[in-house]
This record gives structure tokens, sequence and C-alpha cells, in this order.
């Protein structure tokens, strides 16, 4: 068989951990392969080495036989290699064209030709059947469109490989499907892709093959079909591992959480929505429906044009996180790298951050109470780390995910809010991370769960399904996915 992308022997160490340890892999020529793993599995860190972005310790890596290029070299790089990483690298302050050209817009030294710039975009962008204005600010354009740009991009340069890292992380349905579609196209015309996901149906659904990595090792190469998916994650996790259970409950009186009369021009208008002690409230709807920009106004961090938020009796005053945060709530961001954690801080710093105030006197944090309490959220939501000292930053992105549940919880919060709270998580770390929602709700807390993805809403005692800013139904335990879905794309009411 023909190879388009080898990685032989890798080797790669940060200080005491070895995210690499003799790691392979070998994607066939016009192939979409699956790299799988469970998090801290090692799979950013090859990502980082077939870029040419880091240097193996040892090992070796080879674009169709022939030797990769020297690390300086970055335009060899880019001719051979793209990646569509889950956070974006586009400007969002520079417009679409800009971005395009970026490093490239003078060529011999002369000044910018800004409608020249624009019309070999516009060319750019028509080639690859991207929708989108070249005079658009980056930072207007929906994930989708920003990661369509990026592809464009990405083969502008000549490569005819591309690593997506996650992408569907952020994308609704319909959204995934168009991806889906153009990741098709790509594949009829030759490109060959690497896959990241932890949605192990789409890995089924667009890979030829996959390639399994545990504790920085390649455990398995197989062709997708005739893979059964107990065994895939028996491969990912070392052992057999049963689906999740979502508990029976019987939610109490008082209403922990409630908002009255909810408006945000844009977003969503005249919402109510009251959850009680021991209830778990799902949100669901497509990324217009307005259901982040709610669940966001609930825990402050978008102050509403009409209407109020009260937790645990308190009325909060609007757009205060800290308030809200004061009268009881636990709350996980739609996008953990902004309002999540603080990348230079330690875990067990971040994870503590809400009750830094109870963890010694005269605002003084103990260092060994803090310690202690990290500790045991370290272990009881099983982050992979070297302890609880090192920085968050330095952690895979679904570790770092579980620090952000960690500060949370770590507070016993009345009201918890989660948005889309298993991203980038593992199958088994998303079992833990919903069995720590349901344990909050368990001891007498209400809960948010805002999700693209309907494993997590089945833990739901209810779901409300939002439609172009409206709540359309409030749906029961029960539903099946087709109906669930139905509501939320306005086919059914
Ligand atoms: N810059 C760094 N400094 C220290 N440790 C690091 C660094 N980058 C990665 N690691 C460690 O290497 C290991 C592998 O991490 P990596 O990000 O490759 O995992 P992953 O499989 O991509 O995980 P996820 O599914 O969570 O994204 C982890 O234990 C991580 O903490």
């Amino acid at each position: 068989m023909k190879y388009h992308v080898e990685a032989r022997s890798v080797v790669k160490r940060f200080g005491p951990t070895t995210a690499l340890n003799g790691a392979e892999i070998a994607i066939a020529e016009g192939h979409t392969h699956a790299l799988v793993g469970r998090n801290g599995a090692g799979k950013s860190t090859l990502v980082s080495i077939l870029t040419g972005l880091q240097r193996p310790d040892e090992g070796e890596v080879l674009f169709s036989g022939e030797t990769a290029p020297a690390l300086a070299d970055r335009d060899a790089w880019r001719q051979r290699v793209a990646c569509v990483y889950q956070k974006s690298t586009i400007i969002p302050a520079l417009t679409v064209a800009e971005n395009l050209f970026v490093n490239r817009q003078t060529e011999r030294g002369r000044m910018i030709n800004w409608r020249a710039l624009r019309a070999r975009a516009r060319e750019l962008l028509d080639t690859y059947e991207v929708d989108v204005d070249p005079r658009a600010l980056a930072g207007e354009l929906s994930v989708e469109q920003r990661q369509l740009v990026e592809i464009a991009r990405a083969l502008s340069f000549g490569a005819r490989f591309i690593i997506l890292d996650e992408p569907t992380a952020r994308l609704d349905g319909p959204a995934i499907e168009r991806l889906f579609t153009r990741m098709r196209s790509l594949r009829e015309q030759g490109v060959t892709m690497m896959y990241i996901s932890h949605h192990l149906d789409e890995v089924y659904e667009i890979c030829q093959s996959v390639t399994v990595f545990r504790d920085a090792r390649h455990i398995v190469t197989r062709p997708v079909a005739g893979f059964a998916h107990d065994e895939l994650v028996a491969a990912m996790t070392g052992e057999a591992t049963a689906a999740y259970e979502a508990r029976r409950r019987t939610p109490g009186e008082a209403v922990v959480l409630s908002g009255a009369g909810l408006s945000l021009a844009g977003r969503y208008h005249d919402v109510d929505i009251s959850v009680r002690a021991g209830e778990v409230v799902g949100l669901a709807g497509s990324a217009s429906s307005g259901k982040v920009g709610l669940a966001e106004t609930l825990v402050g961090l978008r102050r509403p044009d009409a209407g109020t938020v009260t937790i645990d009796g308190t009325r909060v005053r609007p757009g205060d996180v800290p308030a809200a945060m004061r009268a009881g709530l636990g709350f996980v961001p739609e996008d953990r790298h902004h309002e999540g954690f603080v990348p230079l801080l330690s875990v067990g710093e971040n994870a503590t951050i809400p009750i830094a105030h109870k963890l010694g006197s005269f605002g003084i944090v103990s260092p060994a109470r803090r310690r202690e309490r990290a500790v045991q959220m370290i272990e009881s939501l099983d982050i992979k780390t070297e302890g609880p000292d090192q920085p968050v930053g330095d952690l895979s992105g679904g570790n770092a995910q579980k620090v952000v549940f960690a500060r949370a919880l770590v507070d016993d919060p009345k009201a918890l809010v989660v948005i889309n709270p298993t991203a980038g998580v593992d199958v088994k770390a998303k079992q833990a991370l919903l069995g720590a929602v349901e344990d909050a709700v368990e001891r007498g807390a209400g809960a948010v769960v805002v999700s693209d993805e309907l494993d997590d809403l089945r833990i739901c005692d209810r779901v409300l399904v939002m439609f172009h800013g409206k709540v359309v139904k409030d749906v029961p335990r029960g539903w099946t996915d087709h109906e669930l879905v139905a509501v939320m794309e306005g086919i059914q009411e």
C-alpha cells in the first residue's frame, strides 16, 4: 500500500510526561483515517509533530515515503500538510481576504494592492465553493464559515493532506453534515485526511480506517468496516465499557434557578425558565436557536435587554458573574479558552478559584488546603496531570475541560449551568462528567445542561427545545433521537 503520511517510532517527552512512546501511524494515500484515543493519549502531540510544529525526540515522519522537511522550512511543511484546529488560527480583526493571504500579501516587496487581494481571495473561495464575502471581518464569521476559510487557505498552499482536529466540536447537526459532504468531495479529489474526534459515530460515518492510541502508544490500526463499536472502545480504554445509564430521580419543589421575561436582541425573546432542586433541565436547539445566549445570561456572562435572573432566592445583578457565583452558581462556559481557565495558573489554583476565600483566613489561601482539595478533584474527575501544581495550559484539551468542571463543582453549587459540558472529552470521561452533574443534583442542586449532544441531554428530566430565540417545546424524558431532532430543526412542534 502507498502511504501518504507515516510516523515511525515517535517519542516525545515533556518534562516527566512521555506524550508519545514509540508511536506509529501510517495513512494510506487518499484515505480518510481516524485517530482516536482517550484524553491525554497523545493525539494532539502527534498532530504537532506531523505539522512540523514540534520535533520528535526520537523517530521520524515521512510524506509519500520521503523524509519530512527541516522544521525551519515552513513553506515546505505548508505544501505537505495543513491542519484545521478546533481552536481557530484565523485572526478575527482582519478580513477574510487578509486572513487568506496573511504573510503572503506582498509579492516581491510590492505595496499591497487591496483590490487585487480581494479578487484573489474571491477566486480562491470560489475554487473551493466557500460562500463567504472576502471583505467580511473574520471575527464575524460563524464557526462553520471560519472552518471553511481555513480549509480553503490550507488547500491553497498545495497541501494534499489535511488534519482535522475535532472539527465538529462546535458545529450543530446540519453544519456537521455539510462538513462531511465537503470532506467526501475532497476525498473524491484524492485528498488524504486525518480525522480526530471523540465522536465515534462520526468516525464510522466519514472514515475508512482508524488508528487507536492509548497511553502514548499505537494500539491498533484497522478498517472501520467490521470494527465493532464495543471493540473500538475497548481498544481505547483497555477494558470493556458499558453505556451510561441516566439515573431516575424525583425533583424537589424549591426553585433554585429561574429566569423571567428574558430577552436579548438578536438572540432570544421573552423566555421564562425555572429549575427546581434535584432537577436537570436540558436546553437544545440549533446554533441559531439562542440556547447558548440564554445560558450565558443565566450565569451572568451576558446582560439581557429585559428580564431577571434569580439564583437560590437571590435576584442577581444582570451580567455579573461573581454575583451569580456568590448566590450559589457553578458553571461550565462554552469556550473554555476564554472564560474557562487561566492557562498559566496551576490545576489546583484553577480548580479552587471559587472557594479561595474559604481556604484560609484573612484572604490568604492556605497552599496545603488548596492542594488537598485539588487532589480530591483530580481523583474524582480522573484528571490526567502530573499533579495540582502543573499549569492547566500544559494539559490535553479534554483534561483541561475536566479542570473547568472541577471549578464549577468545587463550591457545591445550588445551581449548575453547563454548556456543551463534554466537548472534547473521551467516551469514558464523558460518563464521569455526566455522573458528576447527576451527583451534584442528588445533593440538591438544580442543573441546566446546554448541549448539541443528544447523549448529554439524556440525563435531563426534561428538555426545553429552542428555535429562533423562543422555547418551542418542553419535552419530558423518554424522547427518541428522531423526535428531539425534528423539534430542534423546527420540523415538528
Ligand atoms: N506543552 C506541554 N507540556 C507538558 N505536558 C504536555 C504538553 N503538551 C502535552 N502534554 C502532555 O502530553 C500528554 C498527551 O497530550 P495530548 O494533548 O497529545 O493528548 P490528546 O490525546 O490530544 O488528548 P485530548 O483528547 O484531551 O485532546 C498529556 O499528558 C499532556 O498533559
